[in-house]
């Protein structure tokens, strides 16, 4: 007789820990210098005198299962700890990036904690920026003053994890740049989708095209993440700039496909990079007056109104083999 087999599904328990909106503020970390040029940007790096980052840390490992179960508190690293711990090692940290300072402390939690099987933290950058100071030759940064930048944000996440003989490895690392929003007020469409009894939407061949954009990255070698070789460090305000650029440069049928191309062109400028994923969000403007009278091309625009609609896509080196080959046919 037959017998019906049983699908065993190992499971394994969701068992973590941890502290978030740990806001640390570093004054005078190494500056960011040395980074590689690129024709869409003229960024040069970071000073770096205000080192500031939103952490968050979690931890895991079985010797945590009895704080779970049993209330059994010997073993629990305080969470208010875990936050004492991160402050103070930005003070140790000799680096000049997010990356490398997530990566150090999660080594440092291993180090310290032996029972600790595996650390994962995050982070956003919040850039400050300096402000102009009138000088007598023109308008010269101050190195004591900063503006703070709110919307976009760099950045980052690792997991590192103890192997069997007590080393430490980076099982994921992934860098960002969250928050961008911008705004093209001509030269984009949406038109050629499926029209049937649902559609309302008119084509549209020049739209006020706003979008929301997230945008993360994965190195071929997590080690050039920490930023310790500038030249191969891929800052966010880079692949900020390239998206910025593209958006002008592209009179773009969709969202879909002006991702798509930012995508290539930050693989082509950073080829220490094997794949970058995005999640944008259409906001464009609702047009409430076509035409103004005392300029050609004036109109009166709101915001839209919800439900929004987002794309998720990830473009790796394969598409820009694969785009460079078509292009050369
Ligand atoms: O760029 C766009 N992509 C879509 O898939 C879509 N759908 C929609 O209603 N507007 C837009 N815009």
């Amino acid at each position: 007789m037959k017998t019906k087999s049983v699908q065993k599904v190992a499971t394994k328990r969701t068992m973590y820990y941890g502290k978030a909106d740990v806001f640390v503020y570093r004054t005078y970390a190494k500056p960011l210098k040395g980074i590689r040029e690129i024709p869409e940007s003229s960024f040069r790096g970071r000073s770096n005198i205000i080192f500031g980052m939103d952490i968050q840390v979690a931890i895991k490992g079985n010797a945590f299962l009895s704080s779970f179960t049993e209330g059994d508190n010997t073993q629990v690293v305080a969470t208010d700890s875990m936050k004492n711990f991160i402050l103070r090692h930005a003070g140790d940290y000799t680096g000049a990036t997010m990356e490398g300072f997530l990566e150090f402390v999660s080594k440092e939690f291993l180090q310290k904690y032996p029972h600790i099987e595996a650390v994962t933290m995050s982070g956003q950058q919040f850039p400050f920026n300096e402000v102009e100071i009138p000088t007598e030759s023109g308008f010269a940064p101050s190195e004591l003053v900063f503006r703070q930048g709110l919307v976009e944000q760099p950045s980052a996440s690792v997991q590192v994890e103890r192997t069997a003989d007590d080393q430490y490895e980076v099982i994921e690392q992934t860098s960002g740049v969250k928050g961008l929003r911008l705004i093209k007020v001509k030269g984009s469409s949406f038109y050629g989708y499926i029209k049937d009894e649902y559609t309302t939407l008119p084509e549209s061949f020049d739209r006020p095209l706003f979008i929301y954009l997230d945008i993360n990255w994965h190195y071929e070698d997590t080690d050039d993440a920490k930023g310790d070789q500038p030249d191969q460090y891929v800052c966010a305000e880079q692949v900020a700039h390239i998206a910025q650029t593209l958006f002008h440069q592209e009179d773009s049928p969709s969202i879909q496909n002006l991702i798509y191309k930012i995508g290539l062109r930050v693989l082509k400028r950073f080829p220490q990079l094997a794949e970058i994923s995005f999640v944008s969000n259409n906001r464009t403007w609702e047009t409430i007056v076509e035409e103004v009278s005392y300029s050609a091309d004036g109109k009166v625009f709101t915001d839209p109104r919800p439900p929004y609609g987002f794309q998720g896509f990830s473009v790796t080196k394969e598409d820009l083999a694969l785009a460079e080959a078509e292009e050369e046919k």
